[in-house]
């Protein structure tokens, strides 16, 4: 694996492996790398592409100060697991190589609703900061393939719709969201929790389970009143959202029509610490 701190380092490597006709993936992260990562890795070098995997700990998509601060650091043991993985290259730019003008100078993206609903609402300004870092690396990188996973659900949705306003020329892949076998959803977050918390976080995804098995059997109000139930006996202390939405628009949906794709989505605290998982329901 080699690793660029620059782009005007990783820039001619990149030109060098177009001349031999080489294809780009490029999986972007913020480190503290686990199996969830490593999947995105897996999808692209499967398909045959050259990896490039990125490690850069955006600033401007922290809306709250003290998350940003305790953001987990695992530098050593991430480029142990690129290794490993089998990935090409890895970047690793800083502050000032990704925001020469300074953090103030961002530009403004049109998300439509997306700014709004769920993570819009909850984290004002994130997917601004999102789309900053990610459209610079994607200029940076000009990867063919871009792998992301389902986890961060509507940040999916953001990136796919920068892609489409800016006409990037880069295929976009959602991958779907890795697991520890309890069935929580592996985050880089999980590992600031206690033993306890970390078991009982579960509680997430058995409550989206409980949500999809009973569809057609209760009101979509009855059965997210009761995921939220299930949520605050495990132990949540404060729920941002337990929505139920039109999968493809991410608009809130208040009845079940068997034509339109449900995804339920979730955000919530367990010992400070705020998680996100979703489910796709029929
Ligand atoms: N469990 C998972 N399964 C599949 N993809 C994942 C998983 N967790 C994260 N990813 C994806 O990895 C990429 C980088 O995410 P990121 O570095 O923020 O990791 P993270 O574990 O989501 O961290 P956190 O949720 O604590 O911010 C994103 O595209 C994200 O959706
Ligand atoms: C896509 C991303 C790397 C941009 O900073 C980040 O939001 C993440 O890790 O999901
Ligand atoms: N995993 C999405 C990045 C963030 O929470 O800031």
């Amino acid at each position: 694996m080699i690793l660029f701190k620059k782009e005007k380092d990783l820039k001619p490597e990149l030109k060098r492996l177009q001349n031999q006709g080489k294809t780009i993936a490029f999986a972007p992260t913020m480190g503290a790398l686990h199996n969830g990562h490593l999947e995105l890795i897996r999808a692209g070098k499967l398909a045959g592409h050259t990896t490039v995997v990125s490690i850069f700990i955006n600033p401007t998509q922290f809306n709250d100060k003290k998350d940003f601060e305790k953001y987990p650091v695992t530098i050593e043991q991430d480029i142990k697991l690129l290794v490993e993985s089998g990935t090409d290259i890895l970047f690793l730019p800083s502050v000032a190589e990704m925001y020469p003008d300074g953090l103030e100078a961002l530009s403004r993206y049109d998300l439509g609703d997306l700014e709004n609903l769920l993570e819009g609402h909850y984290r004002p300004g994130h997917f601004q900061g999102v789309c900053n870092v990610m459209h610079r690396l994607l200029k940076k990188i000009e990867p063919q393939h871009l792998y992301m996973g389902q986890k961060d659900y509507q940040q999916c949705m953001v990136v796919q719709k920068l892609i489409a306003d800016f006409q990037l020329p880069v295929q976009f892949h959602v991958v779907p969201t890795i697991r520890e076998e309890s069935g929580l959803a592996m985050s880089s977050r999980n590992t600031r929790l206690s033993q306890n918390a970390r078991e009982n976080a579960v509680a997430i995804y058995h409550a989206h389970v409980y949500v999809k098995n009973n569809l057609l059997k209760l009101s979509l109000r009855d059965l997210k009143d009761n995921a939220k139930k299930q949520l605050k006996a495990a132990g949540f202390t404060e729920i941002d959202y337990i929505e139920i939405c039109d999968a493809h628009t991410l608009q809130p949906v208040q009845a079940y029509h068997e034509d339109q794709q449900l995804v339920i989505l979730t955000a919530a605290f367990t010992e400070g610490v705020r998680l996100i998982d979703n489910m796709l329901l029929n």
